[in-house]
């Protein structure tokens, strides 16, 4: 396979072209690492390059956005979910994961090969859904379906642990009742809180992007962005069908402790350059806005990193 990246750690406040002179012999053969800083965050953590750790100290948000060749990014992804599954479980015997839908899926294949799929304590995974299509568990258009079929049938996590829409209620009443869902899993610690706006601080979310910016089922321009009460809220008019759906408010997403945006595909390159490189002033896309507590790392392909 041959591929022309090289391996850089850059400092980009201002658009680059990564430079072979920094290259970082420690990086991922199939991949370019770009850890930057664009003016609208608040700070940056490149843990491979000293020089800038200084900034890292003062930050309160690491960004990191990796560029990948084809099966590296699962590889990667992989890795980085079963770091962080044993960091949490021996930290506090629990580790709180939301997915998406879309292609997400199919990316998290590699956690049911070895090593991952006999060394990860899945018994002590709960898993929630970033966000919901309200339709039934098993239609098509399912993201508790898709993600069952593809991922959480083939592993041991206790059903239990599986926390899915109640499907017999309206969007409104499945919101509510994935909210008092959570909060019952917050008042009994499996589910930490966040201490600066105590909304609830899941372990890790993985977000997919959709072409047109949005995240979970945060739209460009829709008012549910603006959300900052509910822990839970619902939609009912999804640009992206069906149209009937649940999602977690942008507070709940940015107390995340890590989030990994795994974006994947020229057809997103657009959205990707607004969101990491788009102007401070001018109306920012629902990915833009994703700015955990704890870390974010943007896993790219080539093509979703081609306008960077
Ligand atoms: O239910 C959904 O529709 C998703 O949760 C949605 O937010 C998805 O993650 C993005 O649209 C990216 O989807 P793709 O990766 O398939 O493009």
């Amino acid at each position: 396979m041959a591929y022309t990246y090289t391996h850089s750690t850059l400092r980009l406040n201002t658009p680059q072209t990564p430079s072979p002179s920094l290259s970082n012999p420690n990086s991922h053969p199939s991949s370019t690492r770009f850890s930057f800083k664009p003016l609208r965050f608040k700070g940056l953590s490149i843990k491979s390059n000293k020089r800038f750790i200084s900034e890292a100290v003062k930050s309160s948000m690491a960004v990191e956005v990796e560029v990948f060749e084809k099966e590296a990014l699962a590889v990667s992804l992989a890795k980085y979910v079963a770091d962080l599954s044993n960091k949490f479980t021996q930290q506090r015997g629990a580790f709180t994961v939301c997915l998406s839908g879309g292609s997400l899926i199919n990316y998290l294949q590699k956690l049911l090969e070895a090593p991952y799929v006999d060394s990860i304590e899945w018994g002590k995974w709960h898993v929630f859904w970033v966000d919901e299509r309200v339709v039934p568990k098993d239609h098509e258009d399912s993201n508790y379906k898709l993600a069952f079929d593809g991922f959480l049938s083939k592993v041991p996590i206790p059903s239990g642990n599986v926390y899915a829409i109640n499907d017999a209620l309206s969007a409104e009443g499945a919101a509510d009742d994935y909210e008092t869902c959570v909060k019952h899993l917050v008042n009994s610690n499996v589910i930490t809180s966040s201490s600066i706006s105590g909304f609830p601080k899941f372990d890790l979310m993985l977000l997919g992007m959709g072409p047109d910016g949005h995240v979970a089922s945060l739209f460009p321009g829709h008012p549910l962005v603006q959300e900052n009460k509910k822990w839970v809220t619902s939609i009912t008019d999804s640009p992206k069908p069906p149209p009937e759906r649940i999602t977690f408010t942008f507070p709940v997403i940015n107390a995340s402790a890590y989030i990994a945006l795994v974006v994947t595909g020229s057809g997103k390159a657009d959205a990707v350059h607004s969101a990491l490189r788009g102007s401070e002033t001018a109306d920012k896309l629902p990915a833009a806005l994703v700015s955990p507590e704890g870390e974010l790392k943007w896993f790219l392909d080539k093509g979703a990193a081609s306008k960077l």
